[in-house]
């Protein structure tokens, strides 16, 4: 994919986050894009991500939903208000909720595929619902309820 990722317009300032975040050379930087009305994300795990020795570790799993639902969130508010990504004011999005159901082990080896559907967006929160795929598998599923991120999060 050649566009730019929901998260490339982050701002410098609020792009440390661990599963997001352009500036943590540490982290997942997980890249979603719209796919239509829904979110789509790819994430190869590494062998650090192991849980049982060939199947991937359900932290990163719901870290990946975590973040592919804060960056859907933002990007769905946009959207509901005719706006362009990124322009100003920032909508910008924190986790309120986060719900993960693992439906069937997670191989390690092949890339995970996150689809994310929006099912509620008002002004101050914005639900999304995520899968995550491995070929034909849906691992795991789960839910994000995002809120507008307090001014106290903001430097
Ligand atoms: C694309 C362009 C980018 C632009 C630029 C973006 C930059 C974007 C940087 C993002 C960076 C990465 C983000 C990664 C994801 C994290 O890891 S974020 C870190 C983890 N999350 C946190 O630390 C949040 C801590 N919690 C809080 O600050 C506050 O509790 C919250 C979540 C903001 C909620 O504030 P609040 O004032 O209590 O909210 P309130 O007005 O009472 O409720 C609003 C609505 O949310 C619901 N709600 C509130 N809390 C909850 C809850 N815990 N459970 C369920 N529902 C709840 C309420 O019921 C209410 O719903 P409605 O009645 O409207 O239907």
């Amino acid at each position: 994919m050649s566009e730019k990722a929901f998260q490339d317009y982050y701002p410098a300032d609020l792009s440390h986050c661990y599963g997001c975040g352009n500036n943590n050379a540490h982290g997942h930087q997980i890249k979603s894009f719209w796919d239509g009305e829904e979110t789509v994300a790819e994430f190869n795990p590494l062998p650090e991500h192991t849980a049982i020795p060939g199947f991937v570790y359900g932290g990163l799993i719901a870290s990946l939903i975590d973040c592919h639902g804060t960056g859907s969130a933002s990007a769905a508010a946009y959207k509901a208000a005719g706006r362009e990504l990124g322009s100003e004011p920032a909508l910008r999005f924190v986790t309120a909720n986060l719900n993960v159901d693992f439906l069937a082990p997670t191989p390690m080896g092949q890339t995970l595929k996150l689809r994310g559907t929006i099912t509620e967006c008002k002004e101050k929160k914005v639900v999304v619902d995520i899968t995550v795929s491995a070929g034909e598998t849906v691992c795991a599923k789960g839910r994000v309820i995002a809120v507008k991120m307090p001014a106290s999060m903001a430097s």
